[in-house]
Parts: C-alpha cells; sequence; structure tokens
C-alpha cells in the first residue's frame, strides 16, 4: 500500500483536533493500517512529571505536549517515540510562534517539514496535526498554513457546530484553498450540544457554501477512558471506509 497522509486543520484553537484525531487514529488502526501521528510544532507544553525523560534517538524532553501525549495514547505509540510524533514541545498558551521566542528556541522549519513527510512515509496512515486555527503563526515569517501547504496532504477540516459555525468554516475552507491546501472533507464537533435544529442547519449549510462533505458530527463525549468504548463510541457518528475513501481517493 502506498503510504499516505492526512492534515487535520481546525476553524481554531479548542476546537477539537487533538480530540477527533486521535479517534481517526483509532479508527484507522481498527481498519487495519499503520498509523502514524505528528504533532510538529506544539504549545502548551507542560513539564514531564518525573522532569526529563530520553527518547530513542536519546533527545532529551522537559516538556511534554498533552496533545502529542493523547495522540500517542490513542494509537499505543510508545513513549520513546515521542520525538518523532513531536519534535518542538514549548511552553505557553500561545502560537508556537511566540513560544518558541520567549524560550529562546530555534525552529528548523524546512526540517520540520522533511521529518513531517520522513514519519509519512514509515506509515500506511498518518495522521498530521496543526495548531490552533489554520493561520497560527508558527515560527518567524512561516504559519501552520505555509506548513499544511507544503506538507501537500489531503486534509480534513474540525469545525464546531455554534451559531456562527457557518462563516468560521467557510472562511477556513476558503482561506485554505487560495493557499494550496487540499480540504476533503468536515468534521463538526459539537462540544457545546447545539441545539438539534441549529446544529442539522448548520451541517447543511457548511456543505453547500463550502462545496464539501460533513463526514460526521460528534457530540460530547461523556463515557469512559477506555479504548474500545470510544472507538465504538466514534462509529456511530462517523464511517471511517466512507470517510478515508472521501479523503484519500481510494477506489
Ligand atoms: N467530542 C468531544 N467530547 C468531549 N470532549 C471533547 C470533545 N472534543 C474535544 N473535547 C475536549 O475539548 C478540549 C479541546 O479539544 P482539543 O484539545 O482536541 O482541541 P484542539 O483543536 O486540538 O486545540 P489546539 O489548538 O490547542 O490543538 C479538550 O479538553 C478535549 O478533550
Ligand atoms: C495554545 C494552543 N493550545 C495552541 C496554539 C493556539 C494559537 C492561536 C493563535 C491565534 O490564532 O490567536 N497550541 C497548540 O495547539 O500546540
Ligand atoms: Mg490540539
Amino acid at each position: 500500500m502506498k503510504q499516505l497522509g492526512i492534515s487535520i486543520i481546525g476553524t481554531d484553537t479548542d476546537v477539537g483536533k487533538t480530540f477527533v484525531t486521535g479517534l481517526l487514529g483509532a479508527m484507522a488502526q481498527d481498519d487495519g493500517f499503520s498509523v502514524g501521528m505528528v504533532k510538529p510544532v506544539s504549545s502548551s507544553a507542560v513539564p514531564f512529571p518525573e522532569c526529563i525523560t530520553m527518547d530513542e534517538d536519546n533527545v532529551r524532553n522537559d516538556l511534554e505536549s498533552k496533545d502529542a501525549t493523547y495522540l500517542m495514547q490513542s494509537v499505543g505509540i510508545p513513549e520513546s517515540r515521542r520525538h518523532e510524533v513531536n519534535p518542538y514541545a514549548l511552553a505557553g498558551d500561545y502560537s508556537p510562534r511566540l513560544a518558541a521566542e520567549l524560550a529562546d528556541v530555534v525552529i528548523d522549519y524546512d526540517d520540520v517539514v522533511r521529518h513531517t513527510l520522513d514519519v509519512v512515509s514509515r506509515y500506511d496512515l498518518t495522521f498530521v496535526e496543526g495548531a490552533g486555527g489554520i493561520t497560527t503563526p508558527l515560527y518567524g515569517d512561516k504559519t501552520f498554513t505555509d506548513f499544511m501547504a507544503a506538507i501537500e496532504l489531503p486534509t480534513i477540516m474540525i469545525a464546531d457546530g455554534r451559531l456562527g459555525s457557518i462563516n468560521r468554516a467557510v472562511l477556513t475552507c476558503e482561506y485554505a484553498k487560495a493557499h494550496g491546501i487540499f480540504v476533503k472533507a468536515i468534521i463538526v464537533n459539537d462540544t457545546t450540544l447545539v441545539d438539534p435544529f441549529l446544529l442539522k442547519t448548520n451541517i447543511e449549510d457548511m456543505e453547500r457554501y463550502t462545496g464539501l462533505p460533513v463526514a460526521g458530527a460528534l457530540p460530547p463525549y461523556q463515557g469512559p477512558n477506555i479504548h474500545s468504548v470510544r472507538l465504538g463510541w466514534g462509529r456511530s457518528f462517523i464511517d471511517s471506509e466512507q470517510l478515508w475513501k472521501t479523503v484519500l481517493d481510494f477506489r
């Protein structure tokens, strides 16, 4: 099988990119794919409970990206491969660019692009999560828009379902298209339990005004933190076989 990748963008920070990416990764694995995960540059990182760990390349990690941890746990990637998933973990609830500046960290942008494509080449299907909304500053003059365009992967956009979500979804899709990012589908992550009529019409209008399919709408997950339970729950809202066909153009 050709090695494939999907990039995950969102209409905003906290819209559920990590939550949905973890679920999609678990579904892909359950569907028989070997799965890679990349959160190339992360802010909001926190100190490791044990302070310092080393990955398999003996890279010293003082900080843990919670997003990377969640993605790793979703598909069983061991701690020793943390550097593969997340080369840069930066402290502070800021854009990665600002977080890097504040910490005096130099990010090798070209290497981040190379690294991501290298991971994509090692697994059947690799998911690449950005940070925040599509234009979040990454490093120097580069934003996640530049990065997502550079890796040239088909893209799923995560949207909320609240009032205002049509506008956010359309603007994000149009901006992505204008910058050479191929959004293939939208997943609505309805964490606020929007009134069902509003949610239904928002989904219809997102499809109408973006010309893209909404491949699923997730309500808040309130079950236990058990992999198989969450996977079963996710499958009742997202048809993964159909999603891979739509996004990856499987025949
Ligand atoms: N469907 C859901 N059910 C329950 N909790 C959810 C759901 N979606 C997201 N969350 C929770 O909402 C919070 C924000 O989600 P998440 O971290 O996935 O956002 P994000 O888009 O990845 O943000 P960032 O821009 O920081 O990467 C997290 O605590 C996550 O567990
Ligand atoms: C701090 C957040 N958690 C996120 C970055 C969000 C940046 C938002 C920038 C903006 O659009 O104002 N970082 C990350 O996903 O690694
Ligand atoms: Mg995230």
